[in-house]
């Protein structure tokens, strides 16, 4: 890995600097990255928007964001100063066909200053209409195919079903070609979803048995506290399976499912992913009601607080019909996954923010204990911490203290704050880093988009077909919809309590 600090000048053009994702999010990765001495020493950040502002203003709104969203906090190890001297703001409406003019004279700028051209990364942190606008912009700068040293970064939502995304990656392979092209989740960059990858395959205990003769069933659990906050107008269009699953939670079971890569080499891993999504069953018209629940918050309590339903959030309409939850089961259609089922469920207004992968393993084919001794027997279990929690428990059957043989579960826990000092970097430290340095490890590919679109168009039209029939079907502070536990026993199963015992 080479040294950051010997990087390539680069410049970083944020479109949506003014928007709460540049706030919350990019520009405290960014300042972590610079405190870690892991930005290039040559780097520059441009801010891109409507609104007229000067480049202190737009520094000062960045750095009251700072103060309130980074994880070190309003940092005093080094002054703002040095940051916020690389910042500066244009002013541009990429809907005009003028636009580009004074980006590209800012650019230039910065080149002649440092006697150097400089990589360019246009990171496009706007609103998905938006992005055609944009990626015109920037064709009328000039920047292109041929120009290997510009990248360019893509937010989510990448299109709001498959016809759309097809179409907004026909438009930017038009102009780029796909090595440019960094498709951007967040998870990916999350260090417990990283380490999937590490658990899996720089061990050799686990790989021999994760498969279906071990494996009985998988769920992945991405449980959120929140509701839909200030972003009713985004969510009221998308629903929490364009939000959650097209994106995080199928990349989560790739990660899981994938066969072993030859090498860490970007597409090599991508090509893994997309065997995984390839391979999940088509569900038919018919079946989705059997294979997938949606759900809706009512008002209810969260952590001990009177909440809203979301039918009485600001911006949302009050006949609704946006579910707020998810529930499928999916089957692979390959050797080592035949008849696994995975679980995915994902909601908001849930009674805990906790993201996690159980994976359940089949009882053991001759049970020689006494059925006394067994009476508290569970099968082992491998839980992967995504958040907030960071590690894995692997759930064991032990031998009780004393004179009788009574088996009991005992859990091996590995902690990430236990077993390592260090401060784990936020996903966007390590996504912006590998953009810089020209990694697309953790990106989307175009085809990987599309096919976990595919994995839920069926769905999407009997949902759009069929407005649901009793939302909102569970309150605020509750697990979700009493369909989703009745989906997941037809299975023979019942959903893990995340964090819970059982
Ligand atoms: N916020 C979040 O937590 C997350 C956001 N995202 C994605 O990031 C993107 C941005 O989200 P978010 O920051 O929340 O959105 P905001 O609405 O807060 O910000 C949108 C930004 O886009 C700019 N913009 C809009 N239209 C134009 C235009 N015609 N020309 C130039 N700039 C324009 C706005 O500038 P101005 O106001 O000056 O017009 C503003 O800075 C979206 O795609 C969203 O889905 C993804 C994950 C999480
Ligand atoms: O992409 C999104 O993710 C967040 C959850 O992310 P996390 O890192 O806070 O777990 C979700 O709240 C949001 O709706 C969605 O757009």
């Amino acid at each position: 890995m080479p040294s950051s600090r010997k990087l390539d000048p680069t410049i970083i053009v944020i479109f949506g600097g003014g928007g709460d994702l540049t706030r919350r999010k990019l520009i405290p990765a960014l300042h972590n990255l610079m405190l870690d001495n892991l930005l290039p020493q040559r780097c520059a950040i441009i801010g891109i928007g409507r609104r007229s502002m000067d480049d202190d203003t737009f520094r000062n709104h960045l750095k009251s964001g700072l103060e309130q969203f980074s994880r070190r906090g309003g940092s005093t190890e080094q002054p703002w100063d040095d940051f916020g001297s690389r910042i500066s703001y244009v002013s541009e409406d990429v809907t005009s066909k003028e636009s580009g003019a004074a980006l590209t004279r800012r650019l230039n700028e910065i080149d002649s200053d440092w006697g150097v051209r400089a990589n360019r990364i246009f990171y496009l942190a706007i609103p998905p209409s938006m992005m055609e606008p944009a990626a015109a912009m920037l064709q009328r700068m000039g920047v292109c195919r041929d120009c290997k040293r510009d990248r360019l970064v893509v937010e989510k939502p990448f299109g709001r079903d498959i016809a759309s995304a097809r179409t907004l990656n026909q438009l930017l392979s038009g102009m780029f070609v796909e090595s440019q092209i960094y498709r951007i989740d967040h998870f990916l960059g999350k260090e417990t979803v990283q380490n999937i990858l590490a658990f899996r395959f720089a061990n050799s205990l686990f790989e021999p048995v994760w498969n279906r003769r071990y494996i009985d069933h998988v769920q992945i659990t991405v449980a959120e506290t929140v509701g839909v906050e200030n972003r009713a107008n985004f969510f009221e269009q998308s629903g929490a399976l364009r939000d959650m699953i097209q994106n995080h939670l199928l990349q989560i079971l790739c990660l899981v499912a994938m066969e072993p890569p030859i090498s860490f080499d970007a597409d090599e891993v991508r090509n893994k992913k997309v065997d995984v999504l390839r391979a999940i069953r088509p569900i038919l018209a018919d079946d989705v009601h059997k294979s997938a629940v949606r759900g809706q918050y009512a008002r209810g309590f969260v952590e001990g607080q009177a909440v809203a339903g979301y039918r009485e959030e600001s911006g949302v309409s009050p006949h609704s019909c946006t579910e707020t939850y998810v529930a499928l089961k999916l089957l692979i259609d390959n050797w080592r996954w035949q008849g696994v089922p995975f679980y995915l469920r994902t909601g908001k207004r849930l009674p805990a923010k906790v993201s996690e992968v159980s994976i359940i393993f089949r009882s053991p084919p001759h049970q020689l204990f006494p059925s006394a001794a067994v009476d508290n027997w569970q099968p082992n279990r491998i839980v992967i911490k995504i958040q907030p929690e960071e590690g894995i428990n692997t759930r064991i059957q032990v031998k009780q203290p004393g004179t009788r043989l009574l088996l009991g579960e005992a859990d091996m826990r590995f902690r990430y704050g236990e077993a390592f000092k260090a401060a784990a970097p936020e996903a966007y430290e390590t996504l912006l880093l590998d953009a810089i340095r020209g990694d697309a490890t953790l990106f989307m590919r175009a085809d990987q988009v599309e096919c976990a679109w595919n994995v839920v168009s069926p769905i999407l039209a009997a949902w759009e077909a069929v407005p649901p029939a009793d939302f909102p079907d569970y309150p605020a502070g509750s697990w979700g919809p009493e369909a989703a536990d009745r989906m997941i026993a037809r299975g023979g199963h019942n959903w893990l309590q995340p964090g819970m015992k059982r």
